[in-house]
């Protein structure tokens, strides 16, 4: 049977820069979900800074959940609109909880243990765990997932007996709970402060980064992780390089005609490497010290993916549904005849489409059919569903046999950035 631990009180304080859903405005109210309890906030009218200060119940059990929180626009004539989702770990919580019991704290404000934002939660900044008069209170402000822009900030309350003798799952976790702190004694002042070591807390999507190969035959294949970045860091990457990559959208012939490219772009490369050139059109080579992050974003790559060594990144901005890129292969010269390409997505989710060429040169330079090169075990299309802080890796004769795109979708309403590293021979 799960086993009480309290009652957890949060208190859903605001959202700010919640994102527009309706002409000018949204309506929004936050749904909030801890395994199978489900808690609602009122909506809130034509505001994208709602003050909610609303005070919803739980009762807290073992096996811990996630306090899981969704913002949506309430509509009337149609489907209440996303307006972006959360996290919240409730083990430092918890264990914070323990740790007033075995320092039997109960009057005055102690701060217990801290947690630090890092790429596997949602939160903003450094937030404390405090002992107010025996109840444990964290203040949390959590960046939305899955929106342009929005937070929200909570105060959470977990009501526990405060006991000299905990339940019987307190003292099975009680020791290991002393491993994730380094305590100095507390001082006499009113505000107490422990000198705990933050800890991060474990992500729950963990199994997400779990890399899936599809072989497409004839020594190409498909490496895909589906969250290689965890969604706080990859929100922090999405931002900057929305606000700070300078975007253009240049004009590029195909077959014979002028188009405006349908995305944005910007091109990085190590300086001396030969330039690109694609679809008529020469784009300038910024430096990888220009905007340092991308530094940061290939050694997360480079870290996947040992063995790689990338030295130039095409960088693409898809506005929305309409933005995309039409069937092509990257198999320009300067890559080589076996390129190895990661690709590595930010924000909306946006399908990704390989379909075998019709026909193409085999290794050899022979033209063949295609059903004569592919054994017919392997499909001839496949689609992959980029998400916020995927990879997909093209490798070996991709570029050769196949051809790839990211098709219009009239529902991928949001922006998202993608970032292909390649390497300039
Ligand atoms: O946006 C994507 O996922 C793919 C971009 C792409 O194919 C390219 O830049 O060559
Ligand atoms: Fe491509």
């Amino acid at each position: 049977m799960n086993e009480q631990l309290g009652v957890l009180k949060v208190i859903v304080v605001q959202g700010k820069r919640l994102v527009i859903r309706d002409f000018k405005s949204s309506d929004p109210y936050v749904v909030l979900k801890l395994g199978n309890q489900t808690a609602k906030t009122k909506v809130i009218n034509s505001c994208l800074n709602p003050v909610w200060n609303e005070e919803l119940n739980f009762t807290l059990t073992e096996p811990l959940g996630v306090l899981n929180l969704e913002v949506f626009d309430k509509d009337l004539l149609k489907a209440d609109d996303k307006m972006g989702n959360a996290f919240i770990n409730l083990q430092p919580l918890v264990s914070a909880a323990r740790l007033r019991d075995i320092l039997r704290v109960s009057s005055g404000e102690t701060t217990l243990r801290k947690v630090i934002p890092d790429s596997e939660n949602c939160l903003v900044r450094e937030s404390s765990i405090n002992c107010v008069n025996g109840e444990v209170v964290q203040n949390v402000w959590l960046r939305l997932c899955e929106v342009e822009s929005g937070e929200l900030e909570l105060t959470i309350k977990l009501i526990t007996p405060v006991s000299n003798a905990p339940s019987k799952s307190l003292r099975r976790r009680r020791r290991k709970s002393y491993e994730h702190y380094t305590m100095a004694s507390s001082s006499s002042s009113s505000m107490n402060t422990l000198k705990l070591k933050a800890v991060s807390v474990t992500n729950p999507n963990d199994t997400a980064k779990k890399a899936e190969t599809v072989d497409l035959g004839n020594e190409s294949d498909v490496v895909f992780i589906q969250r290689l970045i965890p969604s706080e860091q990859s929100w922090n990457w999405f931002h900057y390089l929305d606000k700070h990559i300078p975007w253009t959208r240049p004009t590029i012939r195909v077959f014979g005609k002028s188009f405006l490219q349908p995305r944005d772009t910007c091109y990085v490369a190590t300086p001396g490497l030969t330039e690109l050139s694609y679809s008529g059109y020469q784009p300038h080579a910024y430096s990888w010290d220009d905007y340092p992050p991308l530094k940061d974003i290939l050694d997360a790559v480079h870290k996947a993916l040992p063995g790689s060594s990338f030295n130039s990144l095409l960088l693409n901005r898809y506005k929305g549904g309409n933005d995309y890129v039409g069937w092509h292969a990257d198999d320009e010269k300067l890559y080589g005849p076996t390129p190895e390409i990661a690709s590595l997505s930010f924000g909306c989710d946006r399908d990704f489409v390989l379909k075998k060429r019709p026909c193409k040169k085999s290794r050899d330079g022979r033209d063949e059919p295609a059903s004569k090169r592919l054994k017919s075990s392997h499909s001839d299309q496949h689609t992959f569903r980029l998400k916020h802080g995927s990879l997909l890796v093209m490798r070996g004769y991709t570029q050769r046999d196949w051809i790839h795109s990211v098709p219009k979708r009239a529902k991928a309403d949001a922006t998202r950035i993608n970032l292909t590293f390649r390497r300039v021979f």
